[in-house]
């Protein structure tokens, strides 16, 4: 069954065919069967493929999970056809060298914009720890720092400095109980901003500016659903969530989700990524991207682009840490400028 199917393989379809695929490698020609081809979802039985052959454009069951999971490896294959846009798309590694910003030759740090941080508590000071070396990654002229993590920040990045004006702000990481007033605070200036983590259970009206960047544990508590819900169907609850908060959602995962004025997804990355912090220092990315002036779409998708990345970079194949993630992103950018940036 292509495309064109119903989701789900029939009793009898399934009885034939799964024991095969479980027995020998299976190489698929546009989907496995059984898959759901326009939402991502899996929602009956279906085959799981090592490789999926493609053509033309990607479909949403190629970038999308649960969906994307089963069809392994994703090979697409250009035969010339004419296509309009796709309803979801992913940005290549020249799509994101074009977006990255760079200094222009009259550049300061202030027209390279100011990225401001809140986050840290008494309970997790290492999140600010990271959403700051996040921030700093060297894409934002000047990163600022605003919580009770102060010290510990300056320490360990001495271009950080205080508080002050900022043309975006990144709010939750590791907030806990602070995370509420670190949001009421940041929203008083009229800046972009990412809202992460703790203070995601306090954003309530529709936030024009925003990012928004829940893991599917966070996404179902904002939407009333349990978290498996979410990964069942992470593109339609990213989209909705899109729509009722009236702004930019990024949903973490093996492949990340951006809902915004479109649909991106991220499949640049490695499951080494999957570990304590990583979401904090995509955060503050994410903001200091924001801060040079990509919109919040760009922003997002750009800069988790980056992340994974820079956590493939970093790996090479091996464990790594939210911190090795970080700095291994200016390496990312550079590698870009290499391939991409005429001098
Ligand atoms: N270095 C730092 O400062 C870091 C700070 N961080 C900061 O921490 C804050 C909270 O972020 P988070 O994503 O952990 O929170 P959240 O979605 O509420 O998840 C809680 C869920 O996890 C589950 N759970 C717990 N232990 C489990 C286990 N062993 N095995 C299985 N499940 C387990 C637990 O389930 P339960 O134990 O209740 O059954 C509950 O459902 C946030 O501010 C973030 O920025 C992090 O970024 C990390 C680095
Ligand atoms: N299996 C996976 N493969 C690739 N990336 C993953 C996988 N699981 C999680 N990630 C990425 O790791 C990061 C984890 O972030 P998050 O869940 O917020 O953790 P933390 O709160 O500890 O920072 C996200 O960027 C997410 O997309």
């Amino acid at each position: 069954m292509g495309i064109g199917g119903r989701p789900g393989l029939s009793a009898a379809v399934a009885e034939a065919v799964i024991p095969i695929n479980q027995a020998i490698p299976l190489v698929a020609v546009d989907v496995p069967s059984g898959l759901g081809v326009d939402t991502g979802e899996c929602t009956g039985m279906h085959l799981r493929a090592d490789l999926t052959v493609t053509f033309g454009t990607h479909k949403i069951a190629h970038l999308a999970d649960p969906a994307a999971a089963a069809c392994g490896a994703v090979e697409l294959v250009d035969i010339g056809l004419d296509l309009p846009d796709a309803p979801v798309e992913a940005l290549g590694e020249e799509d994101v060298a074009r977006l990255v910003p760079r200094p222009r030759p009259d550049a300061q740090k202030y027209t390279r914009g100011v990225v401001g941080v809140r986050a840290g508590s008494t309970t997790y000071p290492g999140a600010a720890l990271l959403a700051v070396a996040g921030a700093n990654a060297g894409l934002a002229g000047m990163v600022r720092y605003v919580g009770s993590a102060a010290d510990t920040v300056k320490q360990h990045h001495p271009e950080v400095v205080g508080a002050g004006r900022v043309q975006a702000w990144v709010v939750g990481p590791g907030g806990g109980d602070e995370a509420a007033r670190h949001l009421a605070e940041a929203l008083e200036d009229d800046v972009p901003l990412v809202v992460d983590a703790d203070a995601l259970q306090h954003v309530s009206g529709p936030l024009p500016q925003a990012v928004l960047t829940p893991h599917a544990g966070e996404l179902a508590a904002m939407l009333g659903l349990e978290r498996a819900e979410v990964e069942a169907a992470p593109l339609r609850h990213a989209t909705a969530a899109a729509e009722r908060f009236g702004c930019v959602v990024l949903l973490k995962g093996r492949h990340t989700v951006i809902a915004g004025p479109r649909v991106r997804v991220t499949t640049a990355g490695t499951a080494w990524l999957a570990t304590a912090g990583a979401g904090d220092v995509l955060s503050g990315l994410i903001g200091s991207l924001l801060a040079t002036g990509l919109s919040p779409y760009d922003a997002a998708s750009v800069g988790s682009w980056l992340h994974g990345a820079a956590a493939t970079l970093a790996s090479g194949g091996g464990p790594i840490t939210a911190t090795g993630v970080a700095r291994a992103i200016p390496a990312v950018v550079r590698n870009l400028a290499v391939r991409h940036w005429e001098t």
